[in-house]
């Protein structure tokens, strides 16, 4: 059974539709990306999917449920990392990770969860103390704790350094071979790319395309060759680099130099489809 299943959902705000038509199915242990421009939509699809916010039109179902009226065991079952939620300057790492713990049912072990999340050093520290990043990863720690079945991740790693970054990494895989589903937004294309099975870009509240990231990297699967010999410097757009690399060896000329060729990324394909909705 699908964990996510969106049919048709709408949301407008004061007569502008902010999300306009969405279908979208997340299964049992996958990690979703959801990519999009600012103000493409993203927040307030998850926002209804982690029932913060009430639909226009539409079907959605989350976890078996409609979020508008599930209640508290549903709840328990997601976990959500927003954007600073620990407002406890005084407490420390580990008061404010065990706290949350005691809302529910089946937590982690705090201490271990303080541990994958490479806060093992700050947690006798209080909050107000930490860095940027470090309160980060308290957010992230406050939406695992819990051992959600279901975990939103919004902007995970905005103000990581890189280690901690590729450390967050490591955690998101290891959830999500535990069975952990996952709904990661972010702006970090890299990032959505390394750790997402599979993806939607978002772009003026609809999806403007859908699939694993290596599908729509290799979207219009071009590649670009570019060279220079005595008539010049060349540069041509091919499906079949490989060929043409080769057509070009066979000539066996010694002007040719500087052959290179430049594979399209998610990030090309992505800059491509946001400038075709604008
Ligand atoms: N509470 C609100 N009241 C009015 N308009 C809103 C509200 N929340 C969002 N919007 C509008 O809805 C649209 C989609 O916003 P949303 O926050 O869902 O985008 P987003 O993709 O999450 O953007 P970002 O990447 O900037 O977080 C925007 O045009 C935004 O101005």
């Amino acid at each position: 059974m699908a964990v996510i299943e969106v049919s048709q959902l709408r949301k407008s705000y004061g007569g502008n539709s902010a999300v306009d038509g969405i279908d979208l199915r997340v299964e049992r242990g996958e990690v979703f990306g959801l990519l999009g421009p600012n103000g493409a939509g993203k927040t307030t699809t998850v926002e209804i999917l982690e029932g913060h916010r009430r639909r226009d039109g539409g079907e959605v179902r989350v976890l078996g449920d409609d979020p508008d009226n599930a209640g508290r065991r549903w709840r328990a079952r997601l976990g959500i990392v927003l954007q600073g939620t620990a407002d406890a300057p005084e407490l420390t790492v580990r008061e404010i990770i065990r706290h949350v713990a005691g809302y529910y049912p089946a937590p982690r072990d705090p201490d271990a969860v303080i541990e994958q999340c490479g806060l093992a050093e700050k947690a006798k520290s209080k909050l107000r103390t930490l860095s940027g990043g470090q309160r980060r990863r308290v957010d992230v720690a406050l939406g695992i704790v819990g051992n959600p079945e279901l975990l939103f991740l919004d902007e995970p790693t905005t103000g990581f350094d890189p280690e901690a970054r590729r450390h967050f990494w490591t955690l998101i895989r290891g959830l999500a071979a535990d069975g952990t589903t996952i709904v990661l937004t972010s702006h970090y294309l890299d990032e959505v790319e390394a750790l997402a099975g599979r993806l939607a870009i978002l772009a003026g509240g609809r999806i403007v395309a859908e699939g694993t990231p290596q599908d729509l990297g290799g979207r219009t699967a071009e590649s670009t060759v570019t060279w220079q010999d005595a008539d010049g410097a060349h540069r041509v757009a091919t499906t079949d680099p490989t060929a043409l690399v080769a057509a070009l060896s066979r000539r066996e000329d010694p002007s040719l130099t500087e052959l290179r060729v430049e594979r399209r990324s998610l990030e090309d394909v992505y800059l491509e489809l946001i400038g075709e909705v604008r």
